[in-house]
């Protein structure tokens, strides 16, 4: 028993770090930008340390959470720790969830005049299996707990929203869902300030509507 929690752990280890690796050489995050964590099926989690670099991970080094959410091993975590309970606390299902600060996400956070209910058109179908509804977080300072609150307020009815002037914080009911939702929010974004001021031909509500009928974007 012990043992097979222990694999899990270990499982769920190795694939923040190899995801971290793959989303940090691929240019998604900067620095010591972003972080992850995993819901750990024996209760409790894994996140990122702070001023760690996603693509340098060390896995012993993870941040362990117990199921009270106390930080009990491991480096010190990310200063975004309770915005990611907070979301966890909204989303039963959310197995993972991942923030960035993804370069054309962020330049759209800081548009005038977006739509703080749903930040981004419906471009493409995948944006809306993946991401669906995007709402923008106002401001707040990274780390702080009124961002954490804020989070938590939208995360029951959105498992994406993006932080204005700072990045995507994308929930999933796996990692690979997170990341998968999180590149697309990106691509999405870039899409949309490629296109600039033409005028755009977005899907219908119609098309959203059957879109979301079939697929969840969770
Ligand atoms: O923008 C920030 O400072 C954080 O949201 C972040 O992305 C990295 O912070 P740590 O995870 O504490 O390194
Ligand atoms: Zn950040």
């Amino acid at each position: 028993m012990i043992d097979s929690i222990r694999h899990a752990e270990n499982l769920a280890r190795t694939d923040i770090v190899k995801v971290g690796k793959s989303l940090f050489e691929r240019g998604l995050t900067f620095g010591s930008t972003g972080n992850i964590s995993i819901r750990l099926d024996e209760g409790g989690w894994l996140m990122t340390p702070t001023n760690a670099s996603l693509g340098d991970l060390d896995p012993a080094r993870l941040s362990l959470f117990d199921s009270t959410g106390r930080h009990i091993g491991g480096d010190a975590p990310t200063k975004e720790g309770a915005l990611h309970l907070a979301m966890y606390s909204q989303r039963q299902d959310a197995r993972a969830v991942v923030h960035l600060h993804s370069t054309h996400s962020v330049a759209v956070s800081m548009l005038e005049g977006i739509d703080p209910l749903d930040v981004l058109p419906p471009l493409t179908a995948y944006y809306v299996m993946r991401v669906g509804r995007l709402p923008l977080v106002p401001y707040l300072p990274p780390g702080d707990a009124e961002l954490a609150k804020a989070v938590g307020a939208l995360s029951g009815a959105h498992h994406a929203v993006l932080l204005a002037n700072h990045g995507p914080v994308v929930a999933g009911t796996s990692l690979a869902n997170a990341q998968y939702a999180t590149e697309e929010l990106e691509e999405t974004a870039r899409l949309f300030l490629l296109l600039g001021t033409r005028a755009i031909r977005p899907l219908t509500s119609q098309q959203v509507a059957v879109l979301r009928q079939r697929f969840d974007p969770k």
